[in-house]
């Protein structure tokens, strides 16, 4: 697609945009906007030509009722490099399930703890891509690779949701200077008085698909989108756009290229999450399984994550006693309420329980809240120790997998 056009910021109309004209901030260089009409011609032709020919996997979309590819393996696709790589690889290792890659060039790899499994190593967005044709069966991505490549296809499911990495927000971001120095917010921009249907807004953004249609929702009219594939923070300074549409973590980049945020300018929130194909888990025998044992290992260390152990010696009269004691205080009631055991010593050769000690799980963040609490209730001796995994009687997320999937 970019060899059609003049620079690698291919610009192309959303339904509702219009062309572009003056810039507003300093001139784009001549070669930085094909002009609408040949532009939409050049980018609907290359589109379509691409359609038709190149499938990125075994066909462009799954047919509702075709029929799954019959392999002995469930494949769970990973991000191949990138900032997922690495964490998505640790994230199953914390769950004691261990990706055997003989060399990070090697695109498959076994997990020994499943061994009906195999791992695929792909961009981000070809796991999308792949979980849409049937070539790959689970992945973890971001939900913003899955928002923007899924496009809300019935045949993707979030299995989780909150993985815990990969945290970041897909954000509209403005210049903090020159006309846009007191717009503030998504409503301001949008009633700005430059903005025409000879003049839109010119947003800059790797996100296609979300991108439009988050201004359509907000009834944002006069925009014009372009597109690149990285770098979009410079899009403003060099007036190639006004303003843009790209992920931010830190805020680090938006900082150093003058460029803010905006009230009610985000589009979504991201972190990484599990995801299946619809197909795959109800058509291909033992994917259900395998996926039940993955979000159990998942959710026992992701909640054991957040939280620590905390064992105290308290003195008191008998455990209903200490139990009342420890429950008066906000912090301290843990997952199911306090485990409350007696201390048993010896004085004068006779066994007998001065003190009693508590368990409790406490949150990471309520720590020190909780240690001051159990100190004023006369707790003593306080040990913490971290949490490796909770395995509940059930896994939330796999009533809700089952329920998704009409089970
Ligand atoms: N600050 C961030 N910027 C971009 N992505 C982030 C950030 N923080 C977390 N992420 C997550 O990482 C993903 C991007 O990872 P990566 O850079 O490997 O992929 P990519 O650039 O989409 O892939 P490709 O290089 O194949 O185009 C995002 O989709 C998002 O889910
Ligand atoms: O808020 P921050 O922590 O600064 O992170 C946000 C930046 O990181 C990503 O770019 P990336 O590093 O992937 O480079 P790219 O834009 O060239 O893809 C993203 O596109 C933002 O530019
Ligand atoms: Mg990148």
């Amino acid at each position: 697609m970019s060899l059609l056009l003049p620079t690698n910021l291919q610009q192309y109309p959303s339904s509702s945009s219009f062309p572009s004209s003056t810039p507003l901030l300093s001139p784009p260089p001549s070669t930085a906007f094909v002009p609408r009409r040949r532009c939409l011609r050049l980018v609907t032709s290359c589109v379509s030509t691409v359609q038709s020919s190149v499938a990125n996997g075994s066909s462009p979309a799954p047919a509702p009722a075709a029929v799954v590819v019959e392999r002995d393996q469930i494949r769970l696709g990973l991000p191949s490099k990138g900032r997922m790589a690495a964490d998505a690889i640790d994230l199953l290792k914390d769950c004691q399930l261990f990706v055997k890659q003989v060399n990070p060039r090697q695109y498959v790899a076994q997990i020994p703890q499943l061994p009906n499994t195999e791992v695929w190593f792909q961009r981000p967005k070809d796991i999308v891509r792949k979980l849409l044709s049937g070539d790959l069966d689970l992945g973890i991505v971001g939900l913003d690779t899955l928002s923007e490549y899924g496009q809300e296809n019935e045949d993707l499911i979030i299995v989780h949701e909150a993985l815990n990495f990969g945290d970041c927000h897909l954000s509209i971001a403005i210049p903090n200077y020159g006309i846009f120095e007191n717009i503030n917010s998504l409503k301001e921009l949008a009633q700005m008085p430059q903005w025409s249907e000879e003049r839109p807004l010119r947003l800059a953004t790797g996100f296609t698909y979300l991108g439009p249609k988050f201004m359509k929702e907000n009834g944002i009219k006069h925009v014009v989108f372009s597109t690149a594939d990285g770098a979009l923070e410079a899009a403003p300074a060099m007036g190639i756009a006004d303003a843009i549409l790209d992920l931010v973590s830190s805020g680090t980049t938006l900082k150093e290229n003058n460029l803010k945020e905006i009230e009610g300018g985000v589009v979504l929130e991201s972190q990484a999450a599990l995801v299946a194909s619809r197909r795959a888990l109800t058509e291909r025998k033992g994917a259900l399984n395998t996926v039940h044992e993955i979000l159990e290992r998942l959710e026992a260390h992701l909640k054991a994550d957040g939280q620590f152990t905390v064992v105290a010696n308290m003195r008191g009269n008998s455990a209903q006693e200490v139990a009342e004691r420890v429950l008066s205080q906000p912090s301290l009631s843990g997952l199911q309420g306090p485990t409350i055991s007696p201390v048993y010593s010896t004085q004068n050769g006779k066994v007998s329980v001065d003190y009693y000690a508590i368990v409790i799980c406490v949150p990471k963040k309520a720590l020190y809240d909780s240690v001051k609490q159990l100190r004023a209730v006369g707790g003593s001796g306080v040990l913490v120790s971290p949490l490796t995994y909770i395995f509940d009687e059930d896994t939330p997320r796999w009533g809700q997998l089952l329920r998704k999937l009409g089970l």
